[in-house]
Protein backbone atom coordinates (compact mmCIF):
# COMPACT_ATOMS: atom_id res chain seq x y z
CA UNK A 1 0.00 0.00 0.00
CA UNK A 2 2.27 2.27 0.83
CA UNK A 3 4.39 1.59 -2.36
CA UNK A 4 1.59 2.40 -4.19
CA UNK A 5 1.09 5.69 -2.32
CA UNK A 6 4.77 6.56 -2.95
CA UNK A 7 4.65 5.81 -6.35
CA UNK A 8 1.61 8.08 -6.97
CA UNK A 9 2.94 11.02 -5.56
CA UNK A 10 6.48 10.50 -7.58
CA UNK A 11 4.52 10.30 -10.74
CA UNK A 12 1.76 13.28 -9.86
CA UNK A 13 5.62 15.14 -9.29
CA UNK A 14 6.51 14.26 -12.51
CA UNK A 15 3.44 15.05 -14.21
CA UNK A 16 2.90 18.41 -12.74
CA UNK A 17 6.96 19.14 -13.47
CA UNK A 18 6.24 18.24 -17.39
CA UNK A 19 3.16 20.15 -17.83
CA UNK A 20 5.16 23.26 -15.87
CA UNK A 21 7.74 23.60 -18.44
CA UNK A 22 5.26 22.82 -21.42
CA UNK A 23 3.26 25.61 -20.28
CA UNK A 24 6.80 27.74 -19.93
CA UNK A 25 6.89 27.49 -23.77
CA UNK A 26 3.92 29.38 -24.49
CA UNK A 27 5.10 31.96 -23.16
CA UNK A 28 6.06 33.90 -26.34
CA UNK A 29 2.98 32.29 -28.21
CA UNK A 30 0.69 34.09 -26.05
CA UNK A 31 2.32 37.23 -26.40
CA UNK A 32 1.85 36.56 -30.41
CA UNK A 33 5.79 37.05 -31.09
CA UNK A 34 7.46 33.66 -32.86
CA UNK A 35 10.68 32.51 -33.15
CA UNK A 36 12.35 29.08 -33.42
CA UNK A 37 10.99 25.85 -31.74
CA UNK A 38 12.37 24.82 -28.80
CA UNK A 39 12.74 20.98 -27.50
CA UNK A 40 11.16 19.75 -24.30
CA UNK A 41 13.87 20.39 -21.26
CA UNK A 42 16.86 22.22 -23.92
CA UNK A 43 14.80 24.94 -25.23
CA UNK A 44 16.54 26.36 -28.00
CA UNK A 45 20.13 24.97 -26.32
CA UNK A 46 20.90 22.25 -28.06
CA UNK A 47 20.97 24.22 -31.56
CA UNK A 48 22.68 27.34 -29.38
CA UNK A 49 25.59 25.16 -27.57
CA UNK A 50 26.72 23.39 -31.08
CA UNK A 51 26.27 26.73 -33.54
CA UNK A 52 29.75 27.64 -34.58
CA UNK A 53 29.01 31.69 -33.60
CA UNK A 54 26.34 32.66 -31.18
CA UNK A 55 26.13 35.94 -32.16
CA UNK A 56 25.87 34.89 -35.97
CA UNK A 57 22.91 32.36 -35.30
CA UNK A 58 20.89 35.71 -33.25
CA UNK A 59 21.57 37.49 -36.92
CA UNK A 60 20.89 34.13 -38.73
CA UNK A 61 17.31 33.86 -36.76
CA UNK A 62 16.60 38.04 -36.99
CA UNK A 63 16.08 38.02 -40.68
CA UNK A 64 13.78 35.33 -40.34
CA UNK A 65 11.46 35.85 -37.23
CA UNK A 66 12.08 39.86 -36.89
CA UNK A 67 13.38 42.59 -34.64
CA UNK A 68 11.93 40.89 -31.24
CA UNK A 69 11.53 37.17 -31.19
CA UNK A 70 11.75 34.50 -28.54
CA UNK A 71 14.57 31.50 -27.45
CA UNK A 72 14.65 29.48 -24.74
CA UNK A 73 17.38 28.35 -22.54
CA UNK A 74 16.00 25.40 -20.83
CA UNK A 75 12.66 26.95 -19.72
CA UNK A 76 14.03 30.79 -19.40
CA UNK A 77 12.66 32.79 -21.48
CA UNK A 78 14.71 35.25 -23.54
CA UNK A 79 13.45 37.72 -25.74
CA UNK A 80 16.18 38.63 -28.99
CA UNK A 81 16.05 42.21 -29.67
CA UNK A 82 17.34 44.46 -32.52
CA UNK A 83 14.62 47.03 -32.49
CA UNK A 84 16.53 50.44 -30.52
CA UNK A 85 13.39 51.80 -28.99
CA UNK A 86 12.92 48.56 -26.96
CA UNK A 87 16.44 48.44 -25.73
CA UNK A 88 16.33 52.25 -24.87
CA UNK A 89 13.05 51.28 -22.53
CA UNK A 90 15.24 47.41 -20.89
CA UNK A 91 19.05 49.44 -20.44
CA UNK A 92 18.38 53.37 -19.82
CA UNK A 93 14.39 54.33 -19.10
CA UNK A 94 13.20 51.12 -16.79
CA UNK A 95 16.83 50.34 -15.92
CA UNK A 96 15.12 49.64 -12.20
CA UNK A 97 13.94 47.00 -13.70
CA UNK A 98 16.62 45.75 -15.24
CA UNK A 99 19.07 46.35 -13.11
CA UNK A 100 20.80 42.52 -13.48
CA UNK A 101 22.56 39.99 -15.99
CA UNK A 102 21.65 36.74 -16.69
CA UNK A 103 21.94 34.09 -14.11
CA UNK A 104 24.90 31.87 -15.03
CA UNK A 105 26.13 29.19 -12.02
CA UNK A 106 29.12 31.84 -11.87
CA UNK A 107 26.84 34.05 -10.61
CA UNK A 108 25.10 32.17 -8.53
CA UNK A 109 28.43 31.51 -6.95
CA UNK A 110 29.85 34.85 -6.95
CA UNK A 111 26.93 35.91 -5.09
CA UNK A 112 27.22 37.13 -1.84
CA UNK A 113 31.17 37.65 -0.07
CA UNK A 114 32.68 36.85 -3.75
CA UNK A 115 30.53 39.07 -5.87
CA UNK A 116 32.74 40.94 -8.12
CA UNK A 117 30.91 44.18 -10.31
CA UNK A 118 29.97 41.74 -13.16
CA UNK A 119 28.37 39.45 -11.06
CA UNK A 120 27.00 41.10 -7.81
CA UNK A 121 23.58 42.39 -8.06
CA UNK A 122 21.22 45.02 -6.46
CA UNK A 123 22.46 47.27 -3.94
CA UNK A 124 25.91 44.93 -3.64
CA UNK A 125 26.43 46.14 -7.24
CA UNK A 126 25.54 49.59 -6.75
CA UNK A 127 28.17 50.12 -3.78
CA UNK A 128 30.89 48.52 -5.83
CA UNK A 129 30.49 50.85 -8.85
CA UNK A 130 30.47 53.68 -6.91
CA UNK A 131 33.88 52.44 -5.21
CA UNK A 132 35.07 51.41 -8.74
CA UNK A 133 34.02 54.27 -11.30
CA UNK A 134 36.71 56.66 -9.76
CA UNK A 135 39.09 54.00 -10.24
CA UNK A 136 38.60 54.32 -14.26
CA UNK A 137 38.66 58.01 -13.89
CA UNK A 138 40.84 60.34 -16.91
CA UNK A 139 43.07 61.38 -13.81
CA UNK A 140 43.93 58.12 -12.42
CA UNK A 141 44.57 56.04 -16.12
CA UNK A 142 46.90 59.48 -16.29
CA UNK A 143 49.24 58.38 -13.69
CA UNK A 144 49.21 54.69 -14.77
CA UNK A 145 50.18 55.89 -18.41
CA UNK A 146 54.08 55.06 -17.62
CA UNK A 147 53.24 51.01 -16.85
CA UNK A 148 51.26 51.23 -19.69
CA UNK A 149 54.08 53.22 -21.76
CA UNK A 150 56.60 50.69 -20.79
CA UNK A 151 54.56 47.55 -22.22
CA UNK A 152 54.14 49.47 -25.66
CA UNK A 153 57.43 50.23 -26.10
CA UNK A 154 58.82 46.78 -25.38
CA UNK A 155 56.49 45.41 -28.34
CA UNK A 156 57.93 48.36 -30.75
CA UNK A 157 61.64 47.43 -30.02
CA UNK A 158 60.21 43.48 -31.21
CA UNK A 159 58.51 45.06 -34.48
CA UNK A 160 61.63 46.26 -36.42
CA UNK A 161 62.55 42.69 -36.43
CA UNK A 162 60.03 42.32 -38.76
CA UNK A 163 59.79 44.76 -41.03
CA UNK A 164 63.46 44.08 -41.48
CA UNK A 165 63.19 40.52 -42.55
CA UNK A 166 59.48 41.55 -44.54
CA UNK A 167 57.86 38.16 -42.58
CA UNK A 168 55.03 37.32 -42.00
CA UNK A 169 53.86 37.36 -38.49
CA UNK A 170 50.89 36.17 -36.37
CA UNK A 171 50.78 39.92 -34.25
CA UNK A 172 47.67 39.10 -32.42
CA UNK A 173 49.86 36.80 -30.24
CA UNK A 174 52.01 39.77 -29.85
CA UNK A 175 49.36 41.41 -28.33
CA UNK A 176 48.31 38.64 -25.99
CA UNK A 177 51.46 39.15 -24.39
CA UNK A 178 51.56 42.90 -24.22
CA UNK A 179 48.06 43.46 -23.10
CA UNK A 180 48.73 41.01 -20.01
CA UNK A 181 51.79 42.51 -18.91
CA UNK A 182 49.66 46.04 -19.11
CA UNK A 183 46.93 44.03 -17.03
CA UNK A 184 49.63 42.72 -14.68
CA UNK A 185 51.16 45.81 -14.01
CA UNK A 186 48.04 48.40 -13.34
CA UNK A 187 45.69 45.77 -12.14
CA UNK A 188 47.76 43.02 -10.37
CA UNK A 189 51.12 45.18 -9.60
CA UNK A 190 53.10 42.54 -10.57
CA UNK A 191 55.84 43.73 -12.75
CA UNK A 192 56.00 40.87 -15.58
CA UNK A 193 57.65 40.69 -18.80
CA UNK A 194 55.84 37.97 -20.81
CA UNK A 195 56.74 39.59 -23.99
CA UNK A 196 60.24 38.35 -23.85
CA UNK A 197 59.32 35.49 -21.56
CA UNK A 198 56.48 33.08 -23.17
CA UNK A 199 56.49 30.25 -20.65
CA UNK A 200 55.20 32.95 -17.67
CA UNK A 201 52.57 31.41 -15.85
CA UNK A 202 50.38 33.97 -15.30
CA UNK A 203 50.50 34.04 -19.19
CA UNK A 204 49.75 30.22 -19.71
CA UNK A 205 46.98 30.16 -16.69
CA UNK A 206 45.67 33.30 -18.78
CA UNK A 207 45.29 31.71 -21.70
CA UNK A 208 43.94 28.25 -20.23
CA UNK A 209 40.99 29.96 -18.64
CA UNK A 210 40.09 31.31 -22.37
CA UNK A 211 40.45 28.51 -24.03
CA UNK A 212 38.04 26.17 -22.49
CA UNK A 213 34.91 27.97 -22.99
CA UNK A 214 33.31 27.94 -19.59
CA UNK A 215 29.54 27.89 -20.50
CA UNK A 216 30.03 24.28 -21.88
CA UNK A 217 31.47 22.89 -18.60
CA UNK A 218 29.05 20.21 -17.74
CA UNK A 219 27.65 22.28 -14.48
CA UNK A 220 27.81 25.16 -15.65
CA UNK A 221 25.25 23.66 -18.43
CA UNK A 222 23.32 21.94 -16.06
CA UNK A 223 22.72 25.20 -13.94
CA UNK A 224 21.26 27.07 -17.01
CA UNK A 225 19.01 23.95 -17.35
CA UNK A 226 17.84 24.41 -14.25
CA UNK A 227 18.47 27.58 -13.24
CA UNK A 228 16.56 26.68 -9.80
CA UNK A 229 19.45 24.48 -8.72
CA UNK A 230 22.25 26.63 -9.85
CA UNK A 231 23.63 27.05 -6.29
CA UNK A 232 23.84 23.50 -5.71
CA UNK A 233 26.06 23.10 -9.44
CA UNK A 234 27.86 26.28 -8.37
CA UNK A 235 28.96 24.85 -4.67
CA UNK A 236 29.62 21.26 -6.30
CA UNK A 237 32.24 23.13 -8.80
CA UNK A 238 33.81 24.70 -6.06
CA UNK A 239 34.00 22.09 -4.02
CA UNK A 240 35.84 20.43 -6.56
CA UNK A 241 38.50 22.93 -7.28
CA UNK A 242 39.08 22.70 -3.34
CA UNK A 243 39.46 18.83 -3.62
CA UNK A 244 41.84 19.01 -6.62
CA UNK A 245 43.88 22.06 -4.88
CA UNK A 246 44.79 19.58 -1.74
CA UNK A 247 44.95 16.68 -3.43
CA UNK A 248 48.04 18.24 -5.71
CA UNK A 249 49.44 19.88 -2.50
CA UNK A 250 49.19 16.65 -0.83
CA UNK A 251 50.89 14.47 -4.30
CA UNK A 252 52.82 16.95 -6.64
CA UNK A 253 53.92 14.93 -8.77
CA UNK A 254 51.31 12.64 -8.98
CA UNK A 255 50.26 10.60 -11.80
CA UNK A 256 46.84 11.70 -11.67
CA UNK A 257 47.87 15.41 -12.17
CA UNK A 258 45.37 16.48 -9.36
CA UNK A 259 44.93 20.48 -10.95
CA UNK A 260 42.47 23.15 -10.29
CA UNK A 261 41.05 24.95 -13.07
CA UNK A 262 43.34 27.85 -14.46
CA UNK A 263 40.29 30.24 -13.12
CA UNK A 264 40.74 29.07 -9.42
CA UNK A 265 44.40 28.97 -9.15
CA UNK A 266 44.94 32.85 -10.77
CA UNK A 267 42.44 33.48 -7.61
CA UNK A 268 44.75 32.36 -5.33
CA UNK A 269 47.92 33.97 -6.66
CA UNK A 270 45.64 37.15 -6.45
CA UNK A 271 44.89 36.29 -2.86
CA UNK A 272 49.05 35.93 -1.73
CA UNK A 273 49.58 38.99 -3.62
CA UNK A 274 47.03 41.34 -2.12
CA UNK A 275 48.34 39.91 1.35
CA UNK A 276 51.58 41.05 0.54
CA UNK A 277 50.68 44.44 -0.27
CA UNK A 278 48.46 44.89 2.11
CA UNK A 279 51.55 43.94 4.25
CA UNK A 280 53.69 46.32 2.57
CA UNK A 281 54.33 49.71 2.79
CA UNK A 282 55.06 50.56 -0.48
CA UNK A 283 52.80 52.56 -2.34
CA UNK A 284 52.48 52.62 -6.18
CA UNK A 285 49.27 54.29 -8.61
CA UNK A 286 47.86 51.01 -9.70
CA UNK A 287 43.94 49.46 -9.92
CA UNK A 288 45.05 47.34 -7.34
CA UNK A 289 46.07 49.89 -4.53
CA UNK A 290 43.03 52.15 -5.82
CA UNK A 291 40.93 49.69 -4.65
CA UNK A 292 42.92 48.65 -1.71
CA UNK A 293 42.48 52.06 -0.59
CA UNK A 294 38.82 51.65 -0.31
CA UNK A 295 39.00 48.15 1.36
CA UNK A 296 37.23 47.26 4.87
CA UNK A 297 38.19 44.39 7.36
CA UNK A 298 34.60 44.99 8.75
CA UNK A 299 31.47 43.69 7.48
CA UNK A 300 29.58 45.61 4.77
CA UNK A 301 25.73 45.78 5.47
CA UNK A 302 24.17 46.38 2.44
CA UNK A 303 20.62 48.51 2.59
CA UNK A 304 17.92 46.96 0.53
CA UNK A 305 17.92 48.05 -3.37
CA UNK A 306 16.76 51.54 -3.37
CA UNK A 307 16.06 51.41 -7.51
CA UNK A 308 18.08 54.07 -7.74
CA UNK A 309 19.36 54.86 -11.56
CA UNK A 310 22.33 56.95 -10.68
CA UNK A 311 25.60 55.67 -9.13
CA UNK A 312 27.94 58.16 -8.46
CA UNK A 313 25.12 60.73 -7.25
CA UNK A 314 23.96 58.53 -4.83
CA UNK A 315 26.40 59.73 -1.55
CA UNK A 316 23.99 57.33 0.76
CA UNK A 317 26.60 54.37 -0.95
CA UNK A 318 28.68 53.33 1.31
CA UNK A 319 32.50 53.85 -0.63
CA UNK A 320 34.05 50.75 0.79
CA UNK A 321 35.03 47.08 -0.42
CA UNK A 322 35.24 44.00 1.79
CA UNK A 323 39.66 42.18 1.02
CA UNK A 324 37.10 39.30 -0.53
CA UNK A 325 35.13 41.76 -3.08
CA UNK A 326 39.06 43.25 -4.34
CA UNK A 327 40.22 39.79 -4.95
CA UNK A 328 37.27 39.03 -6.72
CA UNK A 329 37.54 42.25 -8.84
CA UNK A 330 41.33 42.28 -9.55
CA UNK A 331 40.41 38.81 -10.72
CA UNK A 332 37.73 40.39 -13.14
CA UNK A 333 39.81 43.28 -14.20
CA UNK A 334 42.68 40.74 -15.80
CA UNK A 335 39.75 38.44 -17.43
CA UNK A 336 37.47 41.69 -18.87
CA UNK A 337 40.41 43.48 -19.95
CA UNK A 338 42.92 40.66 -21.44
CA UNK A 339 40.94 38.93 -24.15
CA UNK A 340 38.63 41.99 -24.88
CA UNK A 341 41.59 44.14 -25.59
CA UNK A 342 44.10 41.94 -27.41
CA UNK A 343 41.30 41.33 -29.75
CA UNK A 344 40.41 45.03 -30.21
CA UNK A 345 43.42 45.83 -31.16
CA UNK A 346 43.82 42.67 -33.64
CA UNK A 347 40.67 43.88 -35.72
CA UNK A 348 41.72 47.12 -35.70
CA UNK A 349 45.52 45.60 -37.26
CA UNK A 350 43.49 43.57 -39.55
CA UNK A 351 41.36 46.85 -40.81
CA UNK A 352 44.47 48.85 -41.38
CA UNK A 353 46.35 46.14 -43.20
CA UNK A 354 43.25 45.82 -45.75
CA UNK A 355 42.43 49.79 -46.10
CA UNK A 356 45.63 51.73 -47.00
CA UNK A 357 43.79 55.14 -47.05
CA UNK A 358 42.04 54.65 -43.64
CA UNK A 359 45.88 53.78 -42.22
CA UNK A 360 47.24 56.74 -44.28
CA UNK A 361 44.86 59.03 -42.82
CA UNK A 362 45.26 57.48 -39.21
CA UNK A 363 48.85 58.21 -39.59
CA UNK A 364 48.94 61.77 -40.91
CA UNK A 365 47.01 62.50 -37.59
CA UNK A 366 49.33 60.84 -35.29
CA UNK A 367 52.38 62.34 -37.38
CA UNK A 368 50.86 65.67 -37.01
CA UNK A 369 50.40 65.53 -33.07
CA UNK A 370 54.08 64.40 -32.75
CA UNK A 371 55.12 67.31 -34.70
CA UNK A 372 52.89 69.46 -33.30
CA UNK A 373 53.98 68.18 -29.18
CA UNK A 374 57.92 68.20 -30.40
CA UNK A 375 59.45 67.12 -27.10
CA UNK A 376 61.43 63.86 -27.48
CA UNK A 377 59.75 62.82 -24.30
CA UNK A 378 56.23 63.39 -25.32
CA UNK A 379 56.92 60.93 -28.53
CA UNK A 380 58.87 58.26 -26.39
CA UNK A 381 55.42 58.21 -23.94
CA UNK A 382 52.77 59.40 -25.41
CA UNK A 383 49.95 60.32 -22.87
CA UNK A 384 46.63 60.19 -22.41
CA UNK A 385 45.68 64.23 -23.17
CA UNK A 386 47.92 63.76 -26.43
CA UNK A 387 45.86 60.72 -26.94
CA UNK A 388 42.29 62.34 -26.58
CA UNK A 389 42.84 64.94 -28.56
CA UNK A 390 42.75 62.39 -32.16
CA UNK A 391 39.46 63.11 -33.79
CA UNK A 392 40.46 60.50 -36.54
CA UNK A 393 41.83 58.22 -33.93
CA UNK A 394 38.41 57.96 -32.11
CA UNK A 395 36.07 57.35 -35.19
CA UNK A 396 38.88 54.84 -36.14
CA UNK A 397 38.43 52.84 -32.98
CA UNK A 398 34.29 53.24 -32.97
CA UNK A 399 34.00 51.56 -36.40
CA UNK A 400 36.12 48.94 -35.88
CA UNK A 401 34.50 48.00 -32.74
CA UNK A 402 30.85 48.75 -34.84
CA UNK A 403 31.85 46.06 -37.28
CA UNK A 404 33.66 43.91 -34.85
CA UNK A 405 31.89 43.84 -31.59
CA UNK A 406 33.60 40.97 -29.68
CA UNK A 407 32.08 41.41 -26.52
CA UNK A 408 28.09 40.98 -27.54
CA UNK A 409 27.39 38.10 -26.31
CA UNK A 410 27.63 39.07 -22.45
CA UNK A 411 25.29 42.18 -23.03
CA UNK A 412 22.01 41.08 -21.52
CA UNK A 413 19.32 42.23 -18.60
CA UNK A 414 17.12 39.89 -16.75
CA UNK A 415 14.04 41.36 -15.69
CA UNK A 416 13.68 42.08 -12.33
CA UNK A 417 10.30 43.10 -11.62
CA UNK A 418 7.27 42.10 -14.12
CA UNK A 419 6.43 45.43 -15.89
CA UNK A 420 5.72 46.50 -19.79
CA UNK A 421 7.60 47.00 -22.66
CA UNK A 422 6.63 49.07 -25.54
CA UNK A 423 3.43 47.08 -25.11
CA UNK A 424 4.93 43.75 -24.32
CA UNK A 425 4.56 42.56 -20.81
CA UNK A 426 7.68 40.87 -19.54
CA UNK A 427 7.81 39.19 -16.60
CA UNK A 428 10.54 38.53 -13.44
CA UNK A 429 13.28 36.46 -14.51
CA UNK A 430 12.81 36.33 -18.60
CA UNK A 431 16.39 37.77 -20.12
CA UNK A 432 16.46 40.31 -22.58
CA UNK A 433 19.30 39.85 -25.37
CA UNK A 434 20.09 42.69 -27.67
CA UNK A 435 20.77 40.89 -31.07
CA UNK A 436 24.04 43.40 -31.87
CA UNK A 437 25.18 42.21 -35.24
CA UNK A 438 21.81 43.03 -36.88
CA UNK A 439 22.11 46.31 -35.11
CA UNK A 440 25.57 47.58 -35.86
CA UNK A 441 24.91 46.43 -40.24
CA UNK A 442 21.54 48.10 -39.74
CA UNK A 443 21.18 50.42 -42.40
CA UNK A 444 18.66 52.26 -40.77
CA UNK A 445 20.66 53.18 -38.04
CA UNK A 446 23.85 53.49 -40.06
CA UNK A 447 23.27 54.56 -43.28
CA UNK A 448 23.04 56.27 -46.36
CA UNK A 449 26.95 54.32 -46.76
CA UNK A 450 26.46 50.64 -46.87
CA UNK A 451 27.30 49.31 -43.12
CA UNK A 452 28.72 46.46 -44.61
CA UNK A 453 31.69 48.90 -45.40
CA UNK A 454 34.47 50.09 -43.37
CA UNK A 455 33.68 54.29 -43.06
CA UNK A 456 34.94 55.62 -39.95
CA UNK A 457 33.21 59.11 -41.27
CA UNK A 458 29.47 57.94 -40.81
CA UNK A 459 30.13 58.34 -37.19
CA UNK A 460 30.40 61.82 -37.49
CA UNK A 461 26.76 62.04 -38.24
CA UNK A 462 24.69 62.05 -35.01
CA UNK A 463 22.63 58.36 -34.65
CA UNK A 464 20.20 56.93 -32.66
CA UNK A 465 21.77 56.42 -28.92
CA UNK A 466 21.52 52.85 -28.91
CA UNK A 467 22.87 52.23 -32.16
CA UNK A 468 26.15 51.45 -30.97
CA UNK A 469 26.87 49.26 -28.15
CA UNK A 470 30.19 46.99 -27.98
CA UNK A 471 30.55 48.68 -24.80
CA UNK A 472 27.00 47.73 -23.76
CA UNK A 473 25.03 50.85 -22.42
CA UNK A 474 22.85 52.54 -19.55
CA UNK A 475 24.34 52.44 -15.72
CA UNK A 476 25.85 49.09 -15.84
CA UNK A 477 27.68 49.47 -19.07
CA UNK A 478 31.61 48.57 -19.48
CA UNK A 479 33.29 50.29 -16.75
CA UNK A 480 35.46 51.77 -19.04
CA UNK A 481 33.86 54.65 -20.39
CA UNK A 482 33.41 55.52 -24.05
CA UNK A 483 35.10 59.19 -23.87
CA UNK A 484 38.78 56.91 -22.93
CA UNK A 485 37.89 54.48 -25.71
CA UNK A 486 42.04 54.74 -26.51
CA UNK A 487 43.17 54.06 -23.58
CA UNK A 488 40.67 51.10 -23.42
CA UNK A 489 42.95 50.00 -26.33
CA UNK A 490 46.08 50.72 -24.26
CA UNK A 491 45.04 49.52 -20.79
CA UNK A 492 44.34 46.28 -22.45
CA UNK A 493 35.88 37.50 -21.14
CA UNK A 494 35.00 32.79 -23.61
CA UNK A 495 32.34 35.38 -24.56
CA UNK A 496 34.98 37.26 -26.75
CA UNK A 497 34.46 36.55 -30.70
CA UNK A 498 38.20 36.65 -31.42
CA UNK A 499 39.79 35.59 -34.80
CA UNK A 500 42.10 32.28 -34.30
CA UNK A 501 45.33 34.52 -35.81
CA UNK A 502 46.26 37.74 -37.54
CA UNK A 503 48.39 37.62 -39.65
CA UNK A 504 50.36 40.37 -40.98
CA UNK A 505 53.74 41.35 -42.79
CA UNK A 506 55.31 44.78 -41.81
CA UNK A 507 57.44 47.69 -43.99
CA UNK A 508 59.40 50.38 -42.90
CA UNK A 509 57.80 53.82 -44.13
CA UNK A 510 61.41 55.42 -43.99
C1 LIG B 1 37.88 46.84 -26.08
C2 LIG B 1 37.77 46.60 -24.79
C3 LIG B 1 36.51 46.24 -24.04
C4 LIG B 1 35.26 45.90 -24.50
C5 LIG B 1 34.79 45.76 -25.96
C6 LIG B 1 34.42 45.69 -23.34
C7 LIG B 1 33.07 45.34 -23.40
C8 LIG B 1 32.25 45.19 -22.29
C9 LIG B 1 30.83 44.87 -22.37
C10 LIG B 1 30.04 44.63 -23.65
C11 LIG B 1 30.36 44.83 -21.09
C12 LIG B 1 28.89 44.54 -20.68
C13 LIG B 1 28.17 45.89 -20.63
C14 LIG B 1 26.67 45.80 -20.43
O1 LIG B 1 26.16 44.78 -19.96
O2 LIG B 1 25.97 46.81 -20.74
C15 LIG B 1 31.46 45.12 -20.20
C16 LIG B 1 31.35 45.19 -18.83
C17 LIG B 1 32.43 45.36 -18.01
N1 LIG B 1 33.74 45.61 -18.40
FE1 LIG B 1 34.42 45.86 -20.29
N2 LIG B 1 35.15 45.90 -22.22
C18 LIG B 1 36.44 46.24 -22.58
C19 LIG B 1 37.49 46.54 -21.75
C20 LIG B 1 37.44 46.48 -20.38
C21 LIG B 1 38.54 46.74 -19.49
C22 LIG B 1 39.93 47.14 -19.94
C23 LIG B 1 38.09 46.55 -18.22
C24 LIG B 1 38.83 46.67 -16.92
C25 LIG B 1 40.09 46.53 -16.73
C26 LIG B 1 36.69 46.19 -18.31
C27 LIG B 1 35.89 45.95 -17.22
C28 LIG B 1 34.52 45.71 -17.28
C29 LIG B 1 33.68 45.53 -16.10
C30 LIG B 1 34.14 45.58 -14.64
C31 LIG B 1 32.36 45.33 -16.55
C32 LIG B 1 31.10 45.09 -15.69
C33 LIG B 1 30.42 46.42 -15.38
C34 LIG B 1 29.18 46.29 -14.47
O3 LIG B 1 28.51 45.26 -14.45
O4 LIG B 1 28.88 47.27 -13.77
N3 LIG B 1 36.32 46.15 -19.64
N4 LIG B 1 32.60 45.34 -20.96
Amino acid sequence: MLTLILFSVILILIVTYIFIQFKQYDYFKSRNISGPTPSFFWGNLNTLWHVKSYSRQLAEWTKKYGRIYGLFEGTTPLFIVSDVEFLQEVFIKQFSNFSNRKMTVFTKLANGKRAHLFGAEGSQWRRQRHVINPTFSALKLKQMSSLINDCINELMKKLPNYSETREEFNIYALYKRMTMDVICRCGFGVDTDMQNNEDNIYLKKCGQVFASDVRKLPLMKLGTLIPSLGVIFGNLLLLQNIVARNLSKIFPSSILNFQETPGFWLRHRVQDIIQMRSDSAKQRVDLMNLMLEAASRENIEDKPDNDTNTIDRDQSVPKKLTYEEVISNVMLFMLAGYETTSTALAYATFVLANHSDVQQKLQNEIDQHFQDSGAEETIRNPDYDLVQNMPFMEIFVKEVLRMYPIASTVINRRCMHNTDVCGIKVTEGAVVQPDLYTIHYDPELWGPEDPNIFYPERHLTKRHPLAWMPFGNGPRNCVVKGDQLESKFNINEAAVIAPEEVWIHLEKRY
